[in-house]
Formats: C-alpha cells, sequence, structure tokens
C-alpha cells in the first residue's frame, strides 16, 4: 500500500516556506480540528439533547430560526480561528463580521452548520468555508474585503459530517477529498484530484416547490421525467438529501446536479442558498474538479456580492447538464 497523506503533510508540501500558504494552511487545519469536535457532537445524536431546538424567536441573519447546534458550531469555528491568520469571520449565524487575529491578512465566511433541517434526522450535516485575502491597507472597511466575487478566494472547502467525516477542499490547485480516520485521529488524503464526470442522469432539487417555480425551471424538470420518451431521450434518477454538503459530496462521487432556484414564494425570489459562504466556497470546489456552478446562467465566481448574507439562485455539478439548465434560460 502507498504511504498515507496526512491534510498536514499535505498541507506542508503545498505551503512550502511561503508566507502567505502557511497562514491559508493554519487556518484550514484549524476549521479542520474544530470539525471533529462538532463531528463528534452530532454522532452524540439523540444522547446531546437540545442540539436541534430552536434557540429564541428571532431568525438568524439570513432569516432562517437559528437552532442550538447552528451557535455552539459557529462558537467551535470562532474559537478555533482565534489563534490563526484570520482577522474577520463571516458566519451564516451572525449579522455582523467577528474580529478575530487583529494581525490577521485572512478573512474567513462559513456556513457554521450546513443541513440545519437534518440535525435530529442523523443525517450528514457539514460545515462550509471560504477564504479571502485581508489587507487593511485595502479594505479600510473589512466588509469590503468579503463583499467581492468568488474569484478571489484562495481556499475553500467543507466537512461533512456523515458515516465518516469528511473535508473536501481546494487551494486553487484542484479539489481534495480527506478523510477523518478515528484510529489516528488524522484526516487522509482519500482522493488527490477530483473529477466531476461531465454527463449525468441524477439531477436534485425539491421538487415540492414545483408549483412556485418559473417556467424554464419547471420544463427542465418535466423533461428529465420525461425520460427516454421525451426530449432528453434518457431516464434520469432524482436524489435530494437536504443537506447541500452531502448532495455536494454525492456530485463530487459520481456526478449529477443540484438546483436550487429562485422562486414566487416570498423570501426565495433569489433561492435558499447564500452567496458568500455557501454558493461561492461550492462554486470554487465544483470549478477546480471541472464541473460547473452558475446561477441559472451566469458564472457564481464572477458575481459581486451586495450583502454578506445575499441569496443566490444555485445550480451545480456535472458540467454539461449545468449548460443544458443554463439553454432553459
Ligand atoms: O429544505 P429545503 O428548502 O429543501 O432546503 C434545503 C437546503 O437548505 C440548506 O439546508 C440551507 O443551509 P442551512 O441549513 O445552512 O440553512 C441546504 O443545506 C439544503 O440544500
Ligand atoms: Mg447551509
Ligand atoms: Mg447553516
Amino acid at each position: 500500500m502507498s504511504e498515507l497523506v496526512t491534510l498536514q503533510t499535505y498541507l506542508g508540501t503545498w505551503a512550502g516556506s511561503d508566507a502567505a500558504r502557511k497562514a491559508v494552511a493554519e487556518t484550514v487545519t484549524a476549521i479542520a480540528e474544530a470539525g471533529i469536535g462538532i463531528a463528534e457532537l452530532v454522532a452524540r445524536g439523540p444522547l446531546e439533547e437540545g442540539l436541534a431546538r430552536i434557540r429564541g424567536t428571532d431568525p438568524n441573519a439570513g432569516g432562517d430560526a437559528q437552532k442550538e447546534l447552528d451557535v455552539v458550531a459557529e462558537e467551535r469555528i470562532r474559537a478555533a480561528l482565534l489563534p490563526t491568520p484570520a482577522a474577520f469571520l463571516a458566519s451564516e449565524e451572525s449579522e455582523e463580521l467577528i474580529p478575530l487575529n487583529p494581525r490577521g491578512r485572512l478573512v474567513v465566511a462559513v456556513d457554521p452548520l450546513d443541513g440545519s433541517s437534518n440535525i435530529d434526522t442523523n443525517v450528514s450535516v457539514g460545515t462550509i468555508y471560504s477564504i479571502l485575502p485581508y489587507d487593511p491597507a485595502v479594505h479600510a472597511d473589512p466588509v469590503s474585503a468579503v463583499m467581492r466575487p468568488g474569484v478571489n478566494q484562495v481556499a475553500a472547502g467543507f466537512l461533512a459530517y456523515g458515516p465518516a467525516t469528511i473535508l473536501v477542499a481546494t487551494f486553487g490547485e484542484g479539489t481534495q477529498v480527506f478523510v477523518h480516520d478515528r484510529r489516528s485521529g488524522d484526516f487522509v488524503l482519500a482522493r488527490a484530484a477530483v473529477e466531476i464526470p461531465v454527463e449525468t442522469k441524477e439531477y436534485g432539487v425539491n421538487q415540492s416547490n414545483a408549483r412556485q417555480w418559473h417556467a424554464p425551471m419547471r420544463r427542465y424538470v418535466e423533461d428529465c421525467l420525461a425520460g427516454k420518451e421525451g426530449p432528453r431521450g434518457k431516464d434520469f434518477n432524482m436524489r435530494w438529501v437536504g443537506s447541500m454538503v452531502a448532495d455536494a459530496f454525492r456530485i463530487f462521487t459520481r456526478g449529477g446536479v443540484y438546483v436550487y432556484p429562485g422562486d414566487k414564494r416570498k423570501g426565495y425570489e433569489n433561492g435558499r442558498l447564500r452567496l458568500i459562504y455557501e454558493a461561492n466556497p461550492v462554486a470554487f470546489l465544483v470549478e477546480q474538479a471541472n464541473g460547473g456552478a452558475t446561477d441559472g446562467t451566469t458564472r457564481i465566481l464572477d458575481i459581486t456580492p451586495h450583502h454578506i448574507h445575499q441569496r443566490i439562485p444555485l445550480v451545480f455539478g456535472s458540467k454539461a447538464e449545468v449548460e443544458k439548465i443554463a439553454s432553459y434560460y
């Protein structure tokens, strides 16, 4: 058997003696370590009573009900990042940026707990992160460092807390999958260069919203449902976990598309997913794995954000299918 490559070794080689890369490596290591703690909590399931309990009456910054584990996960990530070169944290659970290391030269954006509606169902949930450079001389207001198109990310990834705790990461040189080895305690490299198949016969969408969709989305799904007899000429399969990290990991494994379009419901005009800490990191990972990510037509990584918590319609996965969806719009 070839020698195992741990996250630590991988990052050591990637960073070398480059100070900026070392800062990114340190930051990702801290997030991964916080993830191990969150995974342990999640794995206690119903024994950890109250993790799925709704906190208070106020929604979070993104407008969703906030659950206990959303807040615990954010707190763990914040604490883990304090000694790292991250200057600020943007989080789904906090309206404003959270200050970290005053000498830091990075900003981190996180969805501390993705898949909140699955917390008490023993289904995978996860943590998503996006890392951008920060220069106080350029970004007098640190918010402006976060409000940049996703092409500016230097690293991004997510942890999925499922049967295995997985880290899917990119540092701009392909997409890697690491698995947390519960025996050694290390994250071990499992796939050095993920390639999402270009073509697919699998789509994922919350079909219960069909009556709220706009015409292009309705037509796309109708054509998938028509299968071999329809205009697509092939039978499709549908998969929807309801935790984007889990749906994304399936796509990294065997291809497919994830779609959360904007629809007619109030508050869902731009879909459900947040641009800065959900769509951007996933788009970076997907593109580095030869896939595509758009808001239906426009490349996600080119979109300039106008608000930390803004939502964006999201389509990502197998490149040819993402392009096919764009053709319906
Ligand atoms: O419940 P719906 O409308 O199908 O939405 C599911 C989507 O919402 C999300 O849960 C949003 O993320 P949060 O749990 O972080 O709010 C995604 O993970 C998931 O794909
Ligand atoms: Mg989320
Ligand atoms: Mg969340």
